[in-house]
């Protein structure tokens, strides 16, 4: 494989913290410490926990976790004896004590997570990040919501923010091929920080895109477990590291232990299985956040309505993160409709 970096390729494991929507945040601590102690002992680069909306996510607008995040995170860093702890933080969900917390108990990377327009609520967060000893990486959600200009302006505010690395984040599953070559290229270009980059298989090219991305330059590559993510769930990690062995690229993790792990440790733990079912593709068809599957679900259930049409007027409506109790309020007016018969 030919890429447009010499840095080596950082792996960041996500089924713990992205994994967490898919099993409505219901992590126990006993899951945690399987799931850590195998991809520790496969060596693993970063393997992230937290609620998956991130640190302070467990609320009613985002889903209670079972046992407190700051438990999980103490379960990891004890079974961490190679790997590095990772936390996510959005501003304006997680604050400067959660984090400070975290750091704490063992965390040594932050990803600071906004919507792609919005970098410059970042800024305090990646400041106390790097204040905390913390490799801080900026974390721009929702990418395929803006032009590559705008991307790239955003991408640079978190870099003068003291960003050490810049995702381009693919929370909707909805980027095609072309459309990540055109992101990483132009931010290759533009930064002198690392780029990362962040997919979901919503639309089956997580890691088609995964490999354009690496092929471009990104150096920091999310991965999750048997895809255990949010929607149809992220590039599948045993399977991008089997491809980019054949490939040539060999990032010192051992493979038949990620199989292992995936089949033994992490399988168990799905509630069904990660295939792209109607509603996944719906998401990365319309391009609405990955996490809003299981909300459309239940509130399609609730006011009998097809969970598809729920997403699709969500992502005519633009709906970002953090507006989940737009869901309930679509599924209400739709089913009223319905009645009404307009
Ligand atoms: C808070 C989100 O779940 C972060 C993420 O993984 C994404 O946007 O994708
Ligand atoms: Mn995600």
């Amino acid at each position: 494989m030919k890429r447009k970096s010499d840095k080596p390729i950082k792996i960041t494991e996500v089924c713990l913290r992205d994994g967490s929507h898919v099993v409505a945040h219901q992590y126990t601590e006993e899951q945690v410490r399987n799931v850590t102690r195998a991809l520790d002992d496969a060596g693993m680069h970063y393997i992230e926990v937290s609620h998956g909306d991130g640190l302070g996510g467990s609320t009613l607008q985002y889903g209670r976790s079972l046992v407190d995040e700051m438990k999980l995170i103490e379960a990891a860093a004890q079974e961490c004896k190679r790997s590095k702890l990772a936390v996510l933080v959005l501003p304006g969900i997680g604050t400067a004590a959660e984090l400070k917390q975290a750091r704490g108990l063992g965390a040594s990377l932050v990803r600071v997570a906004t919507h792609v327009t919005e970098a410059d609520v970042s800024a305090q967060h990646i400041s106390i990040a790097r204040e905390l000893g913390m490799e801080t990486v900026g974390f721009l959600m929702m990418a395929h919501m803006a032009p590559v200009e705008k991307l790239v302006e955003q991408a640079k505010l978190m870099e003068s923010y003291g960003a050490e690395a810049v995702y381009v984040t693919d929370s909707a599953g909805a980027l095609l091929p072309h459309e990540v070559r055109e992101r990483i290229s132009a931010l290759r270009e533009s930064l002198d920080i690392e780029i990362g980059f962040h997919a979901h298989n919503n639309l089956s090219v997580a890691v088609a895109n995964t490999l354009v991305a690496i092929e471009e330059g990104a150096t920091r590559i999310d991965g999750s477990v048997r895809c255990l993510g949010a929607g149809a769930g992220n590039t599948q990690t045993e399977v991008l590291l089997a491809v980019l062995d054949r490939m040539g690229v060999n990032l010192g993790i051992d493979i038949y232990k990620m199989m292992d792990a995936a089949e033994n440790v992490v399988g168990p733990l799905l509630p069904r299985p990660q295939d792209i079912n109607r509603g996944s593709l719906v998401l990365g068809y319309a391009g609405v956040y990955s996490s809003f599957l299981l909300h459309a679900e239940r509130a399609g259930k609730r006011y009998n309505v097809d969970p598809r049409d729920i997403l699709i007027e969500l992502g005519k409506r633009k709906v970002v993160g953090g507006q989940e109790d737009m869901i309930l309020d679509v599924a209400a007016e739709m089913s009223k409709a319905q009645r009404l018969g307009v």
